[in-house]
């Protein structure tokens, strides 16, 4: 059994990860903690985990982490890279689902994170956690780097017709919508329902944080540079994002066989028949990014629409799957997930 721990287990990401392994077979929960919540049980928290786990929140310690093989940050930015170290000099694997190990250059990371990273001497070890693109060196890792939500989304939307080299890489967009829950747990007036409800807005959009980790996945998978606009949006929905992704192209390559073959072998990404619309809805609660192409008036410019369960394939789930592939366990262990319809 893998000893498991979670720090930030209160917060909407560690919530989710408790709902996931609490069901698998192969883990075993140890320590989760939580600074507010600690010495209440877990279960008392969320009762849709009575029955399941017998465990109390604790204070985060580093002894009682270090007992475990795996430690799962689910907590805000900054908080991973100072704990990791001795995490990992003790022999424990590390994920983190914040953005402390995801950009390579720590010039770039600083810039938009705003803090001096604690362990850079650690960023290049770090293994991105998108295993459609880095599967076989996850496996490896001892520090997984959890992809961003809307860099899951764009990222898998992207990334096979990019690779055709019939798009043109200077002028891609990724209009992307996002439900609330990707804001965290915090109170924050602005997500407010009286805020949110009946309403819709773009935000950042002269520049997010996950612009410049999209723009890095898609270099490193490429080979070169691209340019992108990112526009996220707040959407009045709890979970789920929506990536509606332009690129003109040439003609001639058959795109809807092109996306089949480049996932057909991956359990969570699932192609739709061309002209679908998928909804957000559809991959509530699973692990899963579903994506349909559009070619609108048989013209050049290219539609991709991607959907994920913000909490799930891009948090708490794909953390799951990489914990699995880092343990050598099925990767799709704990995660056989059907979206919740309506
Ligand atoms: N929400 C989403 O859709 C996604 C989130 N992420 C990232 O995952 C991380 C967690 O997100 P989310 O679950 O939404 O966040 P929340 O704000 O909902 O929860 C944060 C958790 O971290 C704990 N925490 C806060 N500060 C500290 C600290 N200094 N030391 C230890 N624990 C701390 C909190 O508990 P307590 O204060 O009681 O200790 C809480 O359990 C963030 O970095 C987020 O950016 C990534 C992808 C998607
Ligand atoms: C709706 C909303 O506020 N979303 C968050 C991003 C989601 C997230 O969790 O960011 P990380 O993946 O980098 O941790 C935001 O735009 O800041």
């Amino acid at each position: 059994m893998v000893k498991i721990g979670i720090v930030g287990g209160t917060g909407y990401t560690g919530v989710e990860l408790l709902r996931l392994l609490v069901r698998h077979s192969c883990v075993e929960l140890t320590v989760i903690t939580s600074r507010s919540e600690a010495g209440n049980r877990v279960a008392d928290m969320y009762p849709n985990l009575r029955g399941y786990t017998d465990l109390c929140f604790t204070e985060p310690d580093e002894e009682a982490l270090k007992q475990c093989d795996l430690v799962f940050f689910a907590t805000p930015n900054g908080i991973a890279m100072k704990q990791a170290p001795a995490l990992l000099a003790a022999g424990v694997k590390v994920i983190d689902l914040a953005a402390d190990f995801r950009i390579q250059d720590l010039q770039i990371w600083q810039q938009w994170y705003g803090m001096e990273h604690a362990c850079p001497e650690l960023v290049p070890e770090a293994v991105y956690g998108l295993p459609e693109l880095f599967r076989e060196q996850i496996r490896d890792a001892r520090l997984v780097a959890n992809p961003g939500c809307y860099p899951t989304a764009v990222t898998l939307g992207f990334l096979p017709l990019l690779k055709t080299g019939v798009a043109d890489l200077d002028a891609l967009v990724a209009d992307c919508k996002s439900g609330v829950s990707g804001a965290g747990r915090g109170a924050n007036s602005a997500m407010l329902m009286a805020e949110t409800g009946e309403s819709f807005k773009a935000y950042a959009v002269a520049g997010h944080r996950h612009q410049p980790e999209i723009s890095q996945n898609l270099a490193r998978a490429l080979g070169q540079d691209v340019s992108l606009t990112f526009v996220p949006h707040l959407l009045p929905m709890i979970r789920g994002i929506h990536a509606t992704l332009y690129a003109r192209t040439q003609d001639g390559v058959d795109l809807q066989a092109l996306y089949e073959e480049t996932y057909a072998d991956e359990p969570f990404v699932d192609v739709m028949p061309p002209g679908s619309h998928p909804e957000t809805r559809s991959v509530r609660g699973g692990n899963v990014c579903r994506i349909a192409l559009h070619r609108p008036g048989d013209g050049d410019m290219v539609v991709v629409l991607s959907v994920i369960d913000n909490l799930v394939k891009g948090a708490a789930g794909q953390a799951v799957q990489n914990m699995n592939l880092m343990f050598g366990l099925d990767e799709r262990q704990g995660l056989d997930l059907v979206g919740l319809l309506p």
